[in-house]
């Protein structure tokens, strides 16, 4: 539905040249929950922005549809963005106006007539679930609510693609969840597209259906969520899954255990991994597994987990239950602390 086909953007400042994006390709299809991870300064704002030529690139391609949006006259590409409706992290609402007015205003500025603003203003409240609000002005609702608002007003235009720059960068996490199951709900009842970006890995989990890991400009990874979350191939995509899991070890523990046997972090999806697996290396090998931490999650309504373990026993005993646990699924690593002194 959206391709972007090579994309580079260089930005000039005064004193230096800024290379935004090198060479992105993307395709999001028809009916998926894209997402888009990375940093700060990865490039993910300015390759949203892509999307609908609020930015421009300096080579390359966006299509929508299969139409090159750079080829496409100022009136269609003005049809082209009807189509795609765009939320932020700081909600972008006029002050002055009622949530009335904020989602009716936009709508009579494209021509749409009184009674069909009214219905839209209607049915797509409704759906944001803030009926009782029209009247309200945005200084007297919440975060949560503010973003509630911002998607109706993008809704109410009937686009087929929703472009989310960081949606739920401000909001608390309660709040996150709840905007992120109505962004879920959206894309699965209406039948919207959505492209995302963020810098946090639990919006990816919870509502992605596939991710492009950005750092310094480039994708450096991408595939469905499942395929990259059980075999990350890169650092940066490392580094955010771990994110999900608050299982750090302290680094006193971490400095005794490392000197004996094996510590290793497994990292598993589905029943059939992981604690099962673990079992089974006791009864087989000379090892005595002990779980120093870990989490298990879901994804796509399937156990996500990772634990840190220590295999206690001789190096071949350990690397023979590694190996068996790699032969059950289980992704084993080594476990390493970023700062190995920190925390004493
Ligand atoms: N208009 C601009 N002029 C000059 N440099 C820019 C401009 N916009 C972005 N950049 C630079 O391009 C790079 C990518 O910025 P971008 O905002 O796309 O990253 P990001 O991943 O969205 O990060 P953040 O979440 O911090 O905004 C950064 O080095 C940024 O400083």
């Amino acid at each position: 539905m959206i391709e972007f086909k090579n994309l580079t953007k260089v930005f000039q400042d005064k004193k230096r040249e800024v290379k935004a994006l090198h060479d992105v390709s993307l395709q999001v299809k028809e009916g998926s929950i894209f997402g888009v991870i990375g940093y700060s300064g990865a490039g993910k704002s300015t390759l949203v922005r892509m999307a609908n030529l609020l930015e421009k690139p300096t080579s390359g391609q966006v299509l929508f549809e299969g139409k090159d949006l750079i080829k496409l006259s100022g009136s269609q590409l003005n049809d082209v963005r009807q189509q795609m409706g765009m939320i932020f992290q700081s909600f972008n609402l006029l002050k002055t106006g009622t949530v009335y007015d904020n989602i009716a205003l936009p709508l009579k500025l494209t021509g749409v007539p009184k009674a069909e603003i009214d219905k839209r203003v209607a049915q797509y409240i409704q759906i944001v679930g803030l009926q009782d609000k029209l009247k309200v002005y945005p200084a007297q609702l919440s975060g949560g609510q503010k973003q509630r608002v911002a998607i109706a007003r993008a809704l109410a235009h009937e686009p087929k693609v929703l472009l989310c720059d960081e949606a739920t960068s401000a909001l608390d996490p309660d709040t996150t969840e709840a905007i992120l199951e109505l962004l879920s709900k959206i894309n699965k009842e209406l039948g919207i597209t959505i492209l995302l970006i963020t810098h946090e890995m639990n919006v990816v989990q919870k509502i992605c259906h596939e991710v492009a890991v950005m750092e310094q400009g480039e994708v450096i990874e991408q595939g469905s969520v499942i395929d990259v979350f059980s075999k990350p191939q890169t650092e940066t995509a490392k580094r955010f899954i771990h994110s999900l899991f608050n299982d750090d070890i302290p680094g006193d523990l971490f400095r005794k255990l490392k000197t004996n046997g094996k510590l290793v972090s497994l990292s598993f999806i589905g029943e059939s991994a992981g604690d099962p697996a673990l079992a089974m290396v006791t009864k087989k090998y000379d090892v005595f597994p002990s779980i120093l931490g870990g989490n298990i999650t879901d994804l796509k309504e399937r156990p996500f987990g990772r634990l840190i373990v220590h295999l206690d026993g001789s190096e071949s005993e350990a690397q023979k239950a590694i190996h068996y646990l790699e032969e059950s699924g289980v992704i084993v690593e080594a476990y390493t602390k970023e700062d190995p002194t920190h925390g004493n």
